[in-house]
């Protein structure tokens, strides 16, 4: 199965609505040319820019005719119904009639790009067109490009270019997550609130259903074999063939043995296959006679709840979520699936969000330690130093890490995690040989399994992010822009032995603001909503920023510069001042995208 094929329906497109001056006999004749040329500039770019996770270009629609009038803006969201238009970007050089013009969707994120020209006032119907949306309760992104430009240049300025990018990133994102499922397999893992499925965010803030299968299905179809026994030998071969199999640290007495630790990882292997079907849906599974399992369920993401139930008995996920959350497996190199530990369907969302917007595999996390320099120096007697020297925060959990998490891929001799179709066979290889597969902690996990256990390469710049859930208040999403560090050896060991050693670590440091929650490396931790986190390459702070003002999400805890927020226009009609405030104020106001 090929990625596009992986979820029903198309990849939603751009559209793209040059608007004009409908004043005809010399004003729209004139301009005609220019506003049409800024759609397809519009349309270039992004088609150079931006893909899907499936790693196609994005798909743009232009509107057969520039928009003058209510008539025309009609029939341009006619065409784009028909063509799976998820979000709009309006563009022109000149004056045209604000509300008669605009697109009135309250649903798809629409961005105005208005020229920075003199010849013609592009500025002065951005202005009124925004001012209609305001007053209409429909917010859409304004870009005015910082520098004048003149009326026959067609080049899109580099600070408008980084708009739109943003903006289409952040709100195919939105488009992305519409009707698709997220899969909740079992219940809630050890009273964990991220698991308990709030069904009306996910329905109201992210237009996705719920859908549930009790981990007895996975039973069903070890035991009755449903699932494809020829890619169940491929995937043994190779795992026998590539994986490195670590030592136990078990307890003589609670060790599995040999047969035991062998059944463990073909069951893991087993699970692994199950739960992608589950999610996506399997053709080969017609072929066995299994029609209804063939279908799966439209999921975007999943959680395996796992623990404790399944994990008192069975192996556990490990194997299973941090295969499928790689950019590759036995198949080959492949987007990553989202699967999420603990079915903590918030950090699933998250994750969602960072996969979404950057194409690349994500880490799940515990939030686990904050090591202050103080204690680290008394328990080592070593100093952390360079970026780790205000301190540093272990990220470590059982499972959903994705492999490339190692920081194994390379550009420009730097770790980095790529989008799948930038990985190399060697990348792939090499993430896989930095983990070692190494027999569960059966104190914790009695059922065996498998665990995957590396250490995540220094010097990437990464974001880790979380959606929390406040009676009261709704959804909020905190994020903290920061980097991997890596520890001198003997440092690394002797605070990683103090914790489960089989598992993946990331040593991570925020950047620091001197301000709030980022006063000081503590701070992070201590502010921090929940057990677990995601982590995504890259600072990708803006986005996120510009993501959740989409879904109506505030921001309650972000180290992002000011000047590279970017929201909805209106978010400065509730307060320029307190823009943090202003964000809480405006969602409140609009509520979620889809009620
Ligand atoms: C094995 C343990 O139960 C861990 O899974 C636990 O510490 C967590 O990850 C909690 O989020
Ligand atoms: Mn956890």
């Amino acid at each position: 199965m090929t990625t596009n094929q992986r979820f029903i329906g198309d990849m939603p497109k751009i559209g793209i609505r040059p608007t004009i001056d409908g004043r005809r006999k010399g004003v729209r004749e004139s301009l005609e040319v220019k506003t049409m040329n800024m759609a397809k500039s519009v349309a270039n770019l992004l088609a150079e820019s931006v893909r899907y996770p499936n790693g196609q270009h994005v798909e743009t629609v232009i509107a057969d005719t520039c928009i003058g009038g209510v008539a025309e803006a009609a029939m341009a969201k006619n065409k784009f119904d028909k063509e799976n238009v998820g979000v709009t970007i309006t563009v022109t050089p000149c004056w045209c009639y604000g509300s008669e013009t605009m697109d009135m969707n309250p649903q798809r994120p629409n961005a105005i790009w208005g020229f920075n020209g003199t010849e013609r006032p592009g500025a002065v119907y951005l202005a009124a067109v925004l001012a209609a949306h305001n007053q209409k309760g429909l917010p859409a992104f304004g870009i005015y490009g910082e520098d004048v430009q003149d009326i026959d240049d067609d080049a899109i300025p580099s600070d408008v270019q980084e708009k739109i990018t943003r903006f289409a990133r952040a709100g195919l994102t939105v488009a992305m997550l519409k009707d698709k499922s997220y899969l909740s397999i079992g219940s809630v893992s050890m009273g964990i609130a991220g698991s308990m499925v709030d069904e009306s965010f996910f329905q109201e803030y992210l237009g996705m259903r719920n859908e549930y299968v009790d981990m007895t299905e996975l039973t069903r179809r070890i035991n009755e074999e449903i699932y494809d026994k020829e890619e169940f030998a491929v995937a043994y071969q190779w795992i026998k063939e590539n994986g490195i199999f670590g030592s136990d640290i078990n307890k003589a007495a609670n060790q599995r043995n040999t047969v035991q630790k062998e059944e463990d990882l073909k069951t893991n292997i087993k699970m692994t296959m199950i739960t992608r079907d589950l999610m996506q849906g399997n053709a080969k599974l017609t072929e066995l006679g299994y029609e209804e399992e063939a279908m799966g369920r439209n999921a975007i993401a999943s959680g395996f709840q796992g623990q404790r139930q399944w994990t008192d008995h069975f192996p556990n996920g490990d194997f299973m979520e941090a295969i499928l959350n790689s950019s590759f497996d036995w198949n080959g190199i492949r987007a990553p699936y989202i699967v999420a530990t603990e079915n903590d369907t918030l950090n699933a969302a998250t994750m969602l969000f960072g996969h979404l917007l950057t194409n690349t595999a994500q880490v799940f996390a515990d939030v686990r330690t904050y090591w202050s320099p103080s204690a680290v120096e008394r328990v080592t007697k070593h100093q952390l130093e360079g970026r780790a020297s205000n301190g540093i925060i272990h990220l470590l959990n059982s499972g959903s890490a994705a492999l490339d998490g190692t920081g194994e891929q390379e550009r420009h001799g730097k770790p980095v995690m790529k989008p799948f179709w930038e990985v190399t066979k060697e990348e792939a290889a090499n993430c896989l040989q930095a983990t070692e597969w190494r027999p569960a902690n059966t104190e914790y996990f009695r059922g065996g399994g498998l665990s995957s256990n590396f250490k995540t390469r220094g010097d990437m710049p990464v974001t880790i992010a979380r959606i929390n859930l406040i009676k009261g208040l709704g959804p909020v999403l905190q994020l903290a822009e920061g980097y991997t560090v890596e520890l001198p050896e003997h440092i690394h060991g002797v605070l990683n032995d103090r914790t489960d050693p089989t598992w993946p670590t990331t040593w991570f440091v925020p950047n620091l603001t001197g301000h709030g929650a980022f006063q000081d490396v503590y701070s992070v931790m201590n502010n921090w909503g929940a057990n677990h986190c995601a982590m995504s390459y890259g600072h990708i702070g803006a986005d996120l920023i510009t993501l959740a003002s989409m879904l109506r999400i505030p921001v309650n805890m972000h180290n992002v510069a000011e000047e590279n927020i970017f929201r909805p226009t209106a978010w400065n009609m509730f307060g320029t001042g307190d823009k943090e405030g202003a964000d809480f104020r405006a969602c409140q106001v609009y509520g979620p995208l889809y009620k």
